[in-house]
């Protein structure tokens, strides 16, 4: 341990009165997503491991995104509920699907994806695959997913089950959290830790700004 060491970062803050923690003072302004999709996953990787999603991949990038979790129990053949949130969702909204019946189908596609990208939805975040992936590229919502096949829905009338907990790349995704994803991975946060966390993170990303351009300055004066 060297003498410069730091104080370790505090990434929760003790609420200053009960309306912080009401549920309205936890849903995150447009302002703090902006900021959200400024910042990296990564940086929030060098202060735990703990809700961070790895080994889902971006279906292109770059990729950049934030809003706020609508949770998606997948279904094996049918969409019903995922439908329904899209229709509900816009720019602040980010699905979340988990698929515990079976990850070689997909109901996420081209038609589904258009719905989505008609009502601006922010993201997705789906536990299994996703097909027809030249147009999901060419409509641009952000997706994170686990592989592309050509196993895909038919209409049974299935149950899907939203607005539960879900576990999305071992990572529980409540419906109301807060996620932001760039190339390398996806966050999720509580809402009620969401601006303290983004200030810990901001100030991390300023002074890693000033140690890269010294770091290269330092090489070429060798
Ligand atoms: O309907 C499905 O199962 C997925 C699909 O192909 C689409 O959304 O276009
Ligand atoms: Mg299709």
């Amino acid at each position: 341990m060297t003498a410069t060491a730091r104080a370790p970062y505090s990434l929760t803050r003790e609420p200053k009165d009960e309306s912080t923690m009401s549920s309205t003072a936890s849903i995150p302004s447009d302002d703090v997503l902006a900021r959200l999709r400024s910042v990296s996953p990564s940086t929030l990787g060098h202060l735990r491991d703990h809700g961070l999603i790895a080994g889902l991949d971006p279906l292109f990038r770059p990729i950049r995104f934030a809003g706020v979790a609508r949770t998606v129990v997948g279904g094996e053949y049918d969409s019903p509920g995922l439908n329904r949130v899209i229709d509900e969702g816009d720019e602040r909204t980010v699905i979340v699907i988990s698929r515990p019946a079976g990850t070689r189908r997909t109901t996420y596609g081209g038609v589904v994806g258009t719905r989505a990208r008609a009502r601006g939805i922010a993201g997705l975040v789906i536990d299994g695959p996703v097909t027809d992936s030249e147009q999901l590229v060419e409509l641009g919502t952000p997706i994170y997913h686990r592989g592309v096949t050509p196993l895909v829905g038919r209409s049974t009338d299935g149950l899907e089950i939203v607005d539960v907990p879900v576990v999305v790349g071992g990572v529980v995704v409540n419906p109301g959290d807060v996620l932001f994803g760039d190339n390398d991975g996806v966050a999720v946060l509580s809402p009620y830790e969401v601006e303290p966390v983004l200030e810990v993170l901001e100030d991390m990303e300023r002074r890693e700004v000033g140690l890269r351009a010294s770091l290269l300055a330092q090489g070429a004066d060798r």
